[in-house]
């Protein structure tokens, strides 16, 4: 089981202003201490706020490295492109200054694609100081989707990155061919932050941590990673 912080918070006001102070706190650290910071990055509605905020603080972004947890199989320049959102909230204003790793690349499928992102991951060549993770009422965190082709492959590989195909839902929307951090890109992160949002995911997640079969709620992969420091931020 993975070392578990929850933070239950009363409104998404706090919980971004809580969220922005831990990672200015833990980015500047790192800095400090080893000269780079590596965040790593996930879309949703949850961190956008802090996001926004972030970027304005003068961190020392150039010596931050802002890396994709997940990515849909699209151009940057498409609508649902997390990177698009990244670069639109945290690569602004002074966070326009920090190194940025894409998951995405001109090959014509993920899997095609796979093992330029992976090299790319490799090179950071440091773990990731804090990781950001959202979380959706299927129990998939990343994209670590239910049942998805390459799930298996993603919980159990030792590179840091995986290509994987969702089992199109409600919640994937038509596009299912995605990249994503692996099991193991996230376990060595130092510090990982799990952000969900409202009170029918709070459900799905206590359902997780209640135990089950993984493959049904990926996230359960997470919460069961031994040796991994999990802050949980919850609001409603
Ligand atoms: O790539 C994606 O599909 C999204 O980034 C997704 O994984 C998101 O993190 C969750 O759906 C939580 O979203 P909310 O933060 O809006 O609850």
């Amino acid at each position: 089981m993975a070392t578990i912080t929850e933070h239950f918070f009363e409104s998404k006001e706090v919980m971004t202003s809580k969220l922005a102070m831990l990672l200015e706190n833990e980015l500047s650290e790192a800095i400090r201490t080893s000269n780079q910071a590596v965040l790593g990055v996930s879309g949703g509605s949850s961190p956008k706020a802090a996001y926004e905020y972030l970027s304005t603080v003068n961190l020392g972004w150039a010596n931050i490295t802002v890396a994709m947890v997940d990515e849909r199989w699209v151009d940057a320049s498409h609508e649902k492109s997390n990177e698009a959102f990244i670069k639109a909230t945290l690569l602004q204003n002074f966070g326009a200054a920090a190194s940025f790793v894409t998951m995405k690349n001109s090959a014509p499928t993920a899997i095609l694609g796979h093992s330029d992102v992976e090299y790319a991951y490799r090179a950071i060549g440091k773990p990731f100081d804090v990781t950001i993770l959202g979380m959706d009422s299927d129990g998939h965190t990343a994209s670590l989707f239910p049942h998805a082709d390459g799930l298996e492959e993603a919980l159990k590989t030792d590179n840091l990155t995986a290509a994987i195909n969702a089992i199109e839902s409600e919640v994937t929307g038509s596009i299912t061919e995605r990249m994503t951090l692996s099991l193991n890109g996230i376990a060595t992160s130092k510090h990982v932050i799990l952000l969900i949002s409202g009170e029918d995911k709070k459900a799905v997640y206590e359902q997780a941590k209640a135990g089950g079969v993984v493959e049904d709620m990926p996230l359960r992969a997470v919460l069961n990673q031994k040796d991994l420091k999990l802050t949980v931020f919850w609001s409603p």
